[in-house]
């Protein structure tokens, strides 16, 4: 089963804390005038098409300064879509050559409610990638070992140049106060669940089925590869607040020849803030059921159990495109 949760896998199998998907957004930046800012964050890989010269120059796909003629440096600020402990950052400099910065640095700061960026420079920031090199056309990753939550980070560059993507890799960790005594989804990345086993991830990632609103296409989903073995594909999520699952929906939205054919829902209370293992003991919640593709279904859930994990079985293969598991909060919490 692969490692979906730091570990020997490293920090970068953790959710990107900062991505547009997620609800991240550059706030501002010190300069964008080569390249805009918001390309720092975009989901998937950067790109890149030589000689393609637009009014501002070279088209490239990240954020780019122009070239300082005063001392300083350049930054830009990102709102965490999801607020969280920071465990790893990625600086990509992916085709800047011969206009990536020398050195970077990053910090983070948390800021309650909605801050306006000039809200932010009174917010306290702490350094936490100190200033190091980097090279041109290259994924740099730096461990965070800060384990305060955070709200915003800062990158910055010295003295200037182009960053292709800056990904913020960490543990989700949302402020739920308004919801209390209210119902939510109990699975949400957003709400701190987090996607801790499946059986293959082949073509997209398992975490993907907890992500905020809909997947555009197949890849935003989870698509496992074409089973030969009679067995079937599964995932288990460990719910961001234990409680009781009330209604599922399982939307096979994009998987349209691939969809699995069937589905089956079963939830267990691991007690200590542990990990399903061999003998946890599961109990059902959706009985192996039908599933059309390319479909946003909505099931009504027998358990009135607590749960702190779900496990969703398809059978036999395909994946899934969004997982919801609207329910109660247990009460008092369980974990
Ligand atoms: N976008 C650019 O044109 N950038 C630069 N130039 C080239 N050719 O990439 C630069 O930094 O002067």
């Amino acid at each position: 089963m692969p490692d979906l949760t730091s570990g020997a896998a490293g920090f970068t199998r953790l959710p990107d804390l900062a991505s547009r998907s997620h609800g991240g957004s550059v706030v501002a930046a010190s300069d964008e005038s080569f390249a805009e800012r918001q390309a720092l964050i975009l989901p998937g890989p950067p790109g890149f098409r030589p000689h393609t010269f637009g009014a501002r120059g070279q088209v490239y796909d990240g954020w780019e300064t122009r070239r300082r003629r005063e001392a300083g440096h350049d930054w830009a600020v990102v709102r965490l879509g999801l607020p969280g402990v920071v465990r790893g950052v990625v600086i990509d400099t992916s085709w800047f050559t011969g206009n990536y910065p020398p050195f970077a640095s990053v910090e983070a700061c948390a800021a309650p409610g909605h801050p306006a960026p000039e809200e932010l420079d009174v917010a306290g920031w702490t350094e936490i990638v100190p200033r190091v090199p980097l090279t041109g056309d290259a994924r740099h990753e730096f461990p965070v070992t800060d384990p305060r939550r955070f709200t915003h980070v800062r990158l910055n560059i010295h003295p200037d140049g182009g960053v292709a993507r800056l990904r913020v890799h960490g543990e989700v960790v949302p402020d739920l106060t308004l919801y209390e005594g209210l119902g939510l989804d109990l699975a949400a990345l957003e709400n701190g669940g987090l996607v801790v086993g499946c059986s293959d991830e082949f073509y997209s990632s398992p975490g993907n089925v907890i992500a905020p609103g809909l997947p555009r296409h197949q890849a935003e989903g989870w698509e496992t590869a074409r089973r030969r073995d009679g067995g079937n594909d599964w995932l288990v999520v460990r719910l961001g607040v234990p409680g009781v699952a009330r209604v599922a929906e399982l939307d096979t939205t994009n998987l349209v020849y691939n969809a699995p054919g069937q589905a089956a829902l079963a939830a267990a209370a691991v007690p200590g803030g542990g990990e399903p293992g061999p003998d946890t003991e599961w109990f059902d919640l959706l009985p192996r059921t039908r599933l059309q593709p390319d479909t946003r279904h909505r099931f009504r859930l027998a358990g009135a159990r607590v749960a702190t994990h779900v496990r969703l079985d398809i059978f036999p293969d395909g994946g899934m495109g969004r997982l919801r598991l609207h329910g109660l909060p247990a009460d008092p919490p369980a974990r």
